[in-house]
């Protein structure tokens, strides 16, 4: 039997299991991924809301990063939530050493605001994400979080969207994948732009409230399937056709009463009943 993909996900708790770090650790394995974690906050969370976040020392998270990466062999990085400037600078410093050539599977997901509408990241470290994108090979962000990293309205359809990833790759990632899943319209339509590359995503929209943790989910996904498939956009749409299947089967687990969790596991449980 070949040696599964490691992956690793830095990023926040989210108690309620939807997003976050435990997202990724579910998505990791149900891709068949081994999953490793260095948390760099805590959230109180549940599918109503945050109601609080306990940032983690960035020191204490320079020390998760080097302690596991002294012993374990990663395959893929994916990055979520920050929260504050020192952690945003502690998780670039340990990405210049990790990926000295700038060729390993980075995934950076630019967590600003969680869908509830809560903060997830200080104000004044918008400037520090921005200087970690040419960290990551490839950035994730929703149209908000573009429209504030480049400080323009936000994109209101695909060409806007498709110009403005673009402009995102200006400002140091290789490749950019821009979710428009806050547009509305019958279809979930995302694009994906690289070197010689400008690809729409087009999937249908899923019928559901229980949207918490599609970011952090598809951005986990496409990292795990990059390292296993060595292609951003396959990876991406590979990615994008796992989620709505998570996000079909979202209704039967019935997790909390806000704003629920995506089915992490559609392709595995049996049906209860
Ligand atoms: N109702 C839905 N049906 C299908 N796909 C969706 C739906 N809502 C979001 N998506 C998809 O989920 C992913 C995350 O999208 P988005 O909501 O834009 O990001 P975020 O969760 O970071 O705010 C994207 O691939 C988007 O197209
Ligand atoms: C700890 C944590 N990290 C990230 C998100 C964003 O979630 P989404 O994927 O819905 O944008 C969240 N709600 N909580």
């Amino acid at each position: 039997m070949t040696r599964p993909l490691v992956a690793l996900t830095i990023a926040g708790s989210d108690p309620s299991g939807g997003a976050g770090v435990q997202a990724d650790l579910k998505t990791f394995s149900a891709l068949g991924a081994y999953g490793t974690a260095v948390l760099t906050a805590l959230t109180a969370q549940s599918t109503r809301g945050v109601t609080g976040v306990h940032a983690v020392p960035a020191a204490f998270v320079a020390e998760q990063l080097a302690t596991l990466a002294a012993d374990v062999r990663i395959d893929a990085v994916k990055i979520g939530m920050l929260a504050r400037a020192e952690v945003v600078d502690v998780v670039g410093a340990f990405l210049r050493d990790w990926d000295r050539d700038g060729e390993r599977v980075v995934v950076l997901d630019p967590v600003m605001v969680a869908t509830s509408g809560d903060p997830l990241l200080a104000d004044d470290a918008v400037a520090a994400i921005r200087a970690l994108l040419p960290r990551a090979r490839l950035v994730t962000p929703n149209l908000p979080e573009a429209a504030r990293l480049l400080d323009e309205p936000a994109a209101a359809d695909v060409d806007a969207m498709l110009a403005q990833a673009e402009r995102l790759r200006g400002l140091g990632s290789a490749w950019v994948l821009l979710k428009g899943g806050h547009l509305a319209g019958p279809s979930a339509v995302d694009v994906v732009v690289g070197p010689g590359v400008a690809e729409v995503l087009t999937g249908p929209r899923v019928a559901t409230r229980h949207t918490h943790g599609t970011g952090c989910t598809l951005s986990s996904a496409v990292a795990v399937l990059a390292a296993r498939l060595g292609d951003w956009p396959a990876a991406a749409s590979a990615a994008k056709a796992w989620l709505t299947g998570a996000l079909r089967a979202a209704d039967t687990l019935a997790v909390g009463g806000g704003s629920g969790p995506v089915h992490h596991f559609h392709e595995l449980w049996p049906a209860e009943g």
